[in-house]
């Protein structure tokens, strides 16, 4: 890096002197960005003709060549501003100048006639505002003209759109002033607040501060009046931040029975039949009624949170609930639930078979602990430690016998029913079913009910044991 002396108009690359009235060299790195910067001194851009947008600082087409290369444009005080200008090239300029406006050389503290260094100033890459809240005053003349009128009023939502489209593309920061004119009213809006993250954001992050950032299409810009601010003017429909946060980032679910669900509109991202009610962006909270029920849709939810938090994959649930949870994935679009459904069902059915006799009885023999209730083989070798009625009595009394009789006795809650589907492997082939000793046969009341929990058995009539002929 070549560094030198300041001097007024003074741009170079690499200690070429650039312009005839340059005298002397300013430091540049490897991309050609000005790290010592330029001195300009300031014009008042209201007095000249240049043909550049409201809030875009002017220089000459000589040191725009030089002072824009390699930069996206933007300037703040070598001395240090938290004002950003966006400065922009025209022939009116003469070179070694920068023609500011009134509200540029009230945020900068420059005034005309001032000579000033100014450096390129490199956005980080997080850089865009979510939203920004400023204060509304009436601009001074103004004031004077309408200190005696009564009634006048100013949409706050217009004039925030009014900002946020005078201002789109540039940067902003707290304390900075920007006047803004709306039907025939000049009115001055001082930046108070400015935010790169979300309220939920925030809340993760240790030490936070922001000061200043882009506007972009997305920035949400909240208008309230000034402290004091009795001049005649009423500023009517300004929505609060608090206000805006309640309805902007929630969604009011209706469920199928008539059940409301208050609900981050974050969790529902996934949910591509609901992108409309998502991406709803009126005032109001927006509502959307879903074909699914109560309490399936409070499950939906509890795999929306851990998608959110990147454990969706993981997430676990009830076999017995996976065809519930399916329809309500496809009513509400939600393809990586419904992946998760499927997988989970795919790897159910991929286990299920029918069981010889014998390989139940080995299977045993070898540590494992497959028991036969109503003809199901159930593994519940893993599951053993977490069983109710402890991990001893299922080894010592169940296995290598039909246990159904066991089942009926020990378990008077139907609870146990609920289990079932995720210890099924299958079913005893029916040629061995006559040899499966039974201790004492259930009640028939018993069997009705366990076969009303349990429809997602295997048919057994047509045999399914594959056979290996010998020719
Ligand atoms: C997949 C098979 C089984 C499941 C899912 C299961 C589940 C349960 C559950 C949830 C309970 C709590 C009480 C209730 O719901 O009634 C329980 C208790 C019990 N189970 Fe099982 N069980 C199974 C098999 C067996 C077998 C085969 C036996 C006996 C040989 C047995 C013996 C007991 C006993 C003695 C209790 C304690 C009952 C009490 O405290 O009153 N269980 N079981």
């Amino acid at each position: 890096m070549v560094v030198g002396k300041l001097a007024r108009g003074a741009i170079s690359l690499t200690g070429n002197i650039v312009g005839k009235k340059s005298t002397a060299q300013v430091a540049v790195d490897g991309d050609g960005i000005h790290t010592d910067g330029i001195i300009l001194r300031v014009l008042a851009k209201e007095k000249l003709e240049v043909a550049l947008s409201t809030g875009m600082a002017g220089i000459s087409p000589d040191d725009a060549a030089v002072a824009l290369r390699s930069t996206s444009g933007l300037f703040v005080l070598k001395s240090g501003s938290d004002c950003v200008i966006t400065v922009g090239a025209s022939p009116q300029i003469p070179p070694g100048c920068i023609a500011l406006d009134e509200a540029q050389r009230y945020n900068l503290h420059v005034a005309e006639g001032g000579e000033h260094g100014f450096v390129p100033f490199v956005p980080p890459e997080e850089f865009a505002l979510v939203d920004l809240i400023g204060e509304v005053r009436l601009w001074r003349q103004d004031a004077a003209e309408r200190a005696q009128a009564e009634d006048l009023q100013i949409d706050a939502k217009a004039l925030c759109r009014q900002l946020a489209n005078q201002t789109f593309g540039r940067v902003l920061a707290v304390g900075e002033t920007v006047p803004v004119s709306l039907d025939g009213v000049n009115v001055l809006v001082r930046i108070t607040a400015t935010n790169h993250l979300t309220e939920e954001e925030q809340a993760d992050v240790v030490v936070y501060h922001c000061y200043r950032g882009l506007i972009t299409a997305d920035t949400a810009v909240y208008l309230l009046p000034a402290a004091g601010f009795d001049q005649g003017l009423q500023l009517v429909n300004a929505v609060t931040k608090a206000e805006r946060k309640l309805n902007h980032h929630l969604i009011n679910v209706t469920t199928n029975d008539d059940e409301e669900f208050t609900v981050k509109k974050s969790l529902l991202r996934s949910c591509i039949s609901l992108t409309k009610a998502v991406q709803h962006k009126a005032e109001e909270m927006a509502e959307v009624a879903v074909d699914v029920d109560c309490c399936t849709f409070d499950r939906v939810l509890l795999y929306l949170q851990a998608d959110v938090l990147g454990r969706g994959a993981e997430w676990n649930f009830d076999i017995n609930l996976a065809d519930l949870l399916l329809e309500a994935a496809r009513r509400l679009g939600c393809r990586s639930l419904e992946e998760l459904c499927l997988q989970k069902m795919g790897d159910f059915h991929s286990r299920i078979r029918e069981y010889r006799f014998d390989e139940i009885k080995r299977a045993n023999a070898h540590g494992q602990c497959w028991i036969i209730v109503d003809g199901m083989v159930l593994d519940v070798t893993r599951w053993l430690p977490e069983h109710p009625g402890g991990n001893t009595i299922i080894p010592a009394q169940a296995l290598d016998l039909e246990a159904a009789c066991f089942f009926e006795l020990y378990h008077s809650s139907r609870e146990s029913f609920m289990y079932l589907k995720h210890f099924y492997i299958g079913e005893v082939c029916e040629e061995d079913r006559a040899d499966v000793p039974c201790a004492e046969k259930p009640s028939e009341e018993f069997l009705q009910q366990l076969r009303e929990y349990t429809t997602f058995r295997i048919d057994t009539s047509t045999p399914k044991i594959q056979t290996f002929k010998s020719f």
